[in-house]
């Protein structure tokens, strides 16, 4: 019998089973780690309590990006002087400890290659289709573009990865975004996307894995398309994926790792040849797309579905669909400081910003450089310019964009991701509005209290020339902005990003001993290495709690409301109880606990349980969220749906998502409502009212998460009993797909040359037993 058709999901996720259970949890083998210096600390000193090591250094890759300062690095001699905010510092430094002690390749301040770690990937060739790929980063989508597994994990699977090159999962569901015909003028990746969310919202990709196909889709470049599967996690997906073609082997040809020219890189064609989706593939949720219903597109509210075409208005909560929607888009107004029915065109903003993982590179750079040659800024706008990578930012200053931007009155920046998050200094003030092409418009997300509305670098440059949200297509009289290339419309040279890759490479850092704790190293840190300790893995065993239930009367709540950005900065898993929902419990301004919010009212401030609404914990992957709800006392989250990478690190922390039918949740939300106490009975599998005759609600948890929560038990171990079929798995990929292995940097010269595989069998875990699962 012929074998059914496959997606491209499928056939990615089939080639990396190492090992499968009965109840369908598979080991999956990890071909590519990118490690950043916010979600790693914690993971690289589980391993260190536990004695492990890296299995495949080979295959990791890692950089700092989130806290570092965009200013000019001129001046720099190392961070520990460079960085100057002390909980920045201690997490750049530590990542630079943590990669020499554990023989990683890194790219640092100093290293032109530095960047966001979702653009140096495509931009070294480590992103290759059928590749699978994680980092402890949501937006970690965006190497799906090139028809790779990509997907963000939290810090405690960041630590399994690490450990066993492996990460343990169940198959999602395929869903298909098909986008046919062509864009109109002014429109392009990054509407695309927005428009889509706003079809679907932001929890319309739940528990699956989008595939974005269709003709438009097909007309995309590299770059284009990954701003689309950047944003994939934006639609609550698990991955975004886009199947692999000539553009997308042209883009990666001659890449530093990419597989060298000659039979492997034909074997390597040759495989990604066979991974587009099979005709009759099956597809759980189907949506169609035309690319001439897409608009220039901006966002109006505080989630990245609340979007409207430009030419639009501010939406009317007496038009909301529902009452949730309706004090959804209630509190977003009001957080906007906007009217309802205010033209979007009539909006004035603050600030702009052109960066993040979504919209820096080379291309997004073009894009807004058309636009903004030869204009000004508007009076007292402030305006950044923050390129992906130091290479992209020498591409731009190569092709004489730097001078565009800075001639338009544009602050020209250093690489990293800035005001996206504004884990650095980059930040938004209280109150102020910036047109931005980042990718989150969450409350606080670029500041407490900032306003942020999402855009195309195109209209980002338009917005800064008039002060206000503006259609394109007025600055351009309808034409298509940046599209021939040959004929740019401002006086620049087009170069070919790839000569920007032969810088000679740096040698890889040398193996470290580690210092003694309370010298050289509190020196650095700012707080003694004795205090910054963790326990790695090890949780709490979960079979049933009883006691008061917090109603938390929202949808969508993001973990930036969990536990915004300024608590991330820690190396720590334990302390963060007091920032649990930081923004929500305390005055932004003068930090003062708000009376009137449910967690600081007797009981619930003493609450074991959450009840919420619908996609609990969506956006950013940073499992810093699990650790405050953890730290303030929640053992279990009752909700409709909780987003996909949250209910992984709920859950590697001993806190049970329990998920019912939202009229299920409606009655335990009034009853937490009456302060009545709630049980989660996880051995039972159900949520119990006793003060309402002991009704109870069935939820389901998948055996294997249960069997871990239930015992209490470190994963990693329980993956390590399971080495030998890793090994074996290692060692058929050695032999089908030889270009996966072993290839980091090696200073020989100019040349960058192949490194032996590592004995991975060496690094293997100390082993248990007596555990079956
Ligand atoms: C810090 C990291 C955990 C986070 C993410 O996962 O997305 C960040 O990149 C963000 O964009 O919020
Ligand atoms: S979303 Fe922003 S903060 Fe997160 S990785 Fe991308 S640029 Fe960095």
């Amino acid at each position: 019998m012929a074998a059914a058709p496959r997606t491209i999901y499928d056939k990615c996720f089939d080639a990396h089973v190492a090992h499968k259970t009965e109840d369908g949890t598979v080991i999956l083998y990890i071909d590519r780690h990118l490690v950043h210096e916010v979600t790693s600390p914690q993971a690289f000193e589980g391993l260190r309590n536990a004695g492990r090591k890296v299995r495949r250094p080979d295959c990791t890759l890692a950089t700092v990006d989130h806290n570092i300062p965009t200013v000019s690095r001129k001046s720099y001699k190392d961070s520990k002087t460079f960085v100057e905010e002390a909980d920045s510092r201690t997490q750049v430094v530590t990542l630079e400890d943590n990669v020499k002690e554990f023989g990683l390749t890194f790219f640092g301040l100093s290293d032109a290659r530095q960047g966001i770690v979702h653009i140096i990937g495509p931009e070294q060739g480590f992103t290759l289709p059928g590749a699978t790929i994680v980092c402890g980063d949501s937006h970690t989508s965006t190497h799906g573009a090139f028809g790779a597994l990509a997907f963000g994990i939290g810090t405690s699977e960041v630590e399994h990865v690490l450990a066993t090159q492996t990460i343990l999962q169940k198959k999602a569901k395929n869903m298909r975004v098909q986008v046919e015909g062509q864009l109109g003028p002014g429109v392009n990746s990054k509407d695309i996307i927005l428009h889509v969310i706003g079809i679907i919202g932001t929890a319309g990709g739940t528990g699956a894995v989008i595939e974005f196909c269709g003709s438009t889709i097909r007309s995309l470049s590299m770059e284009a398309r990954m701003s689309i599967c950047n944003m994939s996690i934006e639609a609550g997906a698990r991955a975004g994926i886009i199947a692999p073609d000539d553009t997308t082997y042209e883009y990666i040809k001659g890449r530093p790792l990419a597989p060298k020219q000659g039979p492997e890189w034909d074997a390597a064609v040759a495989y990604w040849r066979s991974l587009p989706s099979d005709e009759g593939a099956h597809y759980d949720i189907d949506v169609q797309v035309k690319a001439a219903d897409i608009p220039p597109t901006v966002t109006w509210g505080t989630s990245p579905q609340d979007v409207a075409p430009i030419t639009g208005s501010v939406p009317d909560p007496k038009n909301a669909k529902n009452e949730t929607q309706a004090k959804a888009w209630t509190r977003a107004l009001e957080y906007m400081g906007l009217e309802a029915n205010t033209p979007l065109d009539k909006i004035k903003i603050d600030k702009v910003f052109i960066g993040s993982c979504t919209n820096s590179r080379i291309e997004d750079l073009r894009q807004a450089a058309s636009i903004l040659h030869g204009k000004k800024v508007a009076d007292g706008l402030y305006c950044m310019l923050v390129p992906g990578s130091g290479l992209v930012k020498k591409q731009a200053e190569a092709e004489g964009l730097d001078k565009i931007f800075q001639a338009a009155g544009f602050d020209w920046r250093e690489a990293g991701c800035s005001m996206c998050l504004g884990m650095n200094p980059d930040q938004l003030q209280p109150g102020e509005r910036c047109a931005s092409t980042s990718n989150r418009n969450f409350e606080g997300r670029q500041g407490a209290g900032g306003r942020t509305h999402l855009m195309s670098p195109a209209m980002a440059a338009a917005a800064a020339i008039t002060g206000y949200l503006t259609d394109v297509r007025k600055l351009t009289n309808g034409t298509r902005v940046g599209e021939d290339a040959s004929k740019p419309e401002y006086n620049v040279q087009i170069t070919d990003a790839k000569s920007y890759l032969t810088d000679k490479p740096l040698p890889p850092p040398a193996p470290l001993k580690r210092v003694p704790a309370d010298t050289d190293e509190d020196a650095i840190r700012d707080v003694p290495a004795s205090q910054t300790a963790t326990a790695g893995g090890g949780m709490q065993k979960f079979t049933v709690v009883k006691g008061i239930a917090a109603p938390i009367d929202r949808a969508n709540v993001d973990t930036d409301l969990i536990i915004p950005k300024q608590f991330l900065k820690t190396i720590k898993r334990s302390g963060l109880g007091s920032a649990f929902f930081w923004p929500a419990r305390y005055d932004v301004k003068t930090g003062e606990p708000l009376a009137d919010f449910v967690l600081n009212q007797a009981p619930f401030n003493k609450a074991q349980i959450l009840v919420a609404w619908e996609n609990w914990g969506c956006g950013s992957s940073r499992e810093h969220a699990a650790w405050a709800m953890l730290d303030f006392g929640i053992r279990a989250v009752i909700a409709p749906s909780v987003a996909d990478i949250h209910k992984t690190n709920l859950a590697k922390n001993g806190i049970v998502a329990a998920i019912l039918k939202p009229e299920e949740v409606k009655e335990v939300m009034e009853a937490a409502k009456a302060k009545q106490e709630v049980i989660v009975d996880l051995e039972q599998n159900q949520v119990i009212l006793p003060e309402s005759s002991n009704k109870a609600f069935e939820f389901h948890v998948d055996s294997f998460t249960r069997h871990c929560l239930l015992n209490g038990l470190d994963d990693i171990d329980l993956t390590m009993e399971k080495e030998n079929f890793i090994k074996s798995f290692e060692q058929e990929r050695t032999k089908d797909t030889p270009w996966l292995d072993g290839f980091g940097y090696e200073a020989t010269g100019a040349a960058t040359k192949l490194q032996p595989v590592v004995d991975a069998a060496k690094s293997a875990a100390k082993k248990v037993t007596g555990t079956d699962w």
